[in-house]
């Protein structure tokens, strides 16, 4: 059998695709009704870590019906100067959705940036009331990569509830928010991160096992528990044996996958989904501000003056 074919890779392109086929159908007809989506990346600097994201963002969106804009800023820009800009995008009607693309430059604060940005508009959940409605088991806007992430486990099929999980890293825009998010779909969840005694003995007791760290080949197959769920979020870029330059995950997939009963490819994995779940939260963020300028304005007022 072609790997492509095995059964135990848990693909995301089939996923996103369904998603992205739901957000066309929605964006056909806010457009329709005179509230077209749109959508702002920020980059700021070196943008080498970022351009695969930025470039399947901006095909899926076009895909998708939504407008893609990107506007870059050089790396010596001010966090004040980012800041206004920012403010000008939160008081533009047209744009529905801002997302930061990380990392920016070590002298911008990026806490600063993700809580400039106005809460209707945070696509990314990133603001602090946006983090903060993930704990208050609001999920329908939740971070990208970790409702992708979600996504992709809900696909084997498992019952959430009293599921061991093991999250390998904490991070406030992976690990920490996969957390919650599985905490409110009733699982149990241990937490790893690089002061943990040992990541191995945690990662063998898990009936899934989330991994998002950035260290190629971390996981091995000793790490983990026959018949497991493993997700590998991590995006690496690496030498080939060839010389070539390509991704690969966090996970050693060659030896895991004779032990996993699922396993995530990368690329090909989380990442699609990401993108769509980007897109996804556009929509989510357009009808709260439909909602809200419908609440303030009224519908009938607004059809009557058109
Ligand atoms: N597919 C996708 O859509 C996305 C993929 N990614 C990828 O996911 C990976 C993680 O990204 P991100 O969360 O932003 O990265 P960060 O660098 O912010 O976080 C890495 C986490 O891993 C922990 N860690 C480091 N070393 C170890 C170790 N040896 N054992 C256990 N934990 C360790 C760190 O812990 P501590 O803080 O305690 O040091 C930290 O919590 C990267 O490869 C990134 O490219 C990221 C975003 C989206
Ligand atoms: N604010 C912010 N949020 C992020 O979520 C974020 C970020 N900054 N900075 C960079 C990382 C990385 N990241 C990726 C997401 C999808 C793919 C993706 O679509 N990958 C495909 C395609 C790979 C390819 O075309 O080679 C795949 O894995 O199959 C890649 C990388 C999001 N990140």
């Amino acid at each position: 059998m072609s790997l492509s074919e095995d059964s135990r890779y848990l693909k995301g392109g089939p996923v996103a695709q369904r998603i992205i086929a739901a957000v066309r159908e929605d964006a056909a007809i806010a457009k329709a009704e005179g509230f077209p989506p749109k959508l702002i990346s920020i980059t700021v600097g070196d943008t080498a870590a970022v351009d695969v994201y930025v470039r399947n963002q901006r095909a899926k969106a076009q895909l998708a019906g939504i407008d893609f804009e990107e506007r870059r800023f050089p790396a010596a820009i001010t966090a004040g100067e980012l800041e206004a800009a920012i403010h000008g995008l939160n008081a533009d009607p047209r744009v529905t959705g801002i997302i930061i693309q990380r990392p920016v430059p070590v002298h911008i604060p990026i806490r600063t940036l993700q809580a400039a940005v106005h809460p209707l508009k945070d696509v990314e959940g990133m603001h602090p009331a946006s983090i903060g409605n993930i704990v208050y088991n609001q999920l329908d806007l939740a971070p990208c990569t970790a409702a992708a992430s979600v996504e992709l486990l809900k696909e084997t099929g498992l019952d959430l509830k009293g599921l061991e999980v093991v999250i390998v890293g904490h991070s406030e825009i992976v690990g920490k928010p996969i957390a919650f998010l599985l905490m409110s779909e009733g699982a149990t969840v241990t937490v790893c991160h690089h002061m943990t005694r040992s990541v191995a003995a945690h990662a063998r007791r898990a009936d899934a096992l989330f991994v998002a760290v950035g260290k190629p080949r971390l996981i091995k197959a000793d790490m983990v528990k026959p018949g497991a769920a493993v997700i590998d979020i991590g995006i690496n870029s690496e030498i080939g044996p060839d010389g070539s330059s390509r991704i690969v995950g966090d996970v050693d997939t060659e030896s895991v996958r004779e032990v996993a009963s699922w396993i995530t490819p990368v690329p090909g994995g989380v990442g699609p989904i990401t993108v769509a779940i980007l897109l996804r939260n556009t929509m989510v963020a357009l009808s709260r501000q439909r909602a809200l300028y419908e609440a303030t304005y009224g519908t009938a007022d607004r059809l009557a003056a058109e």
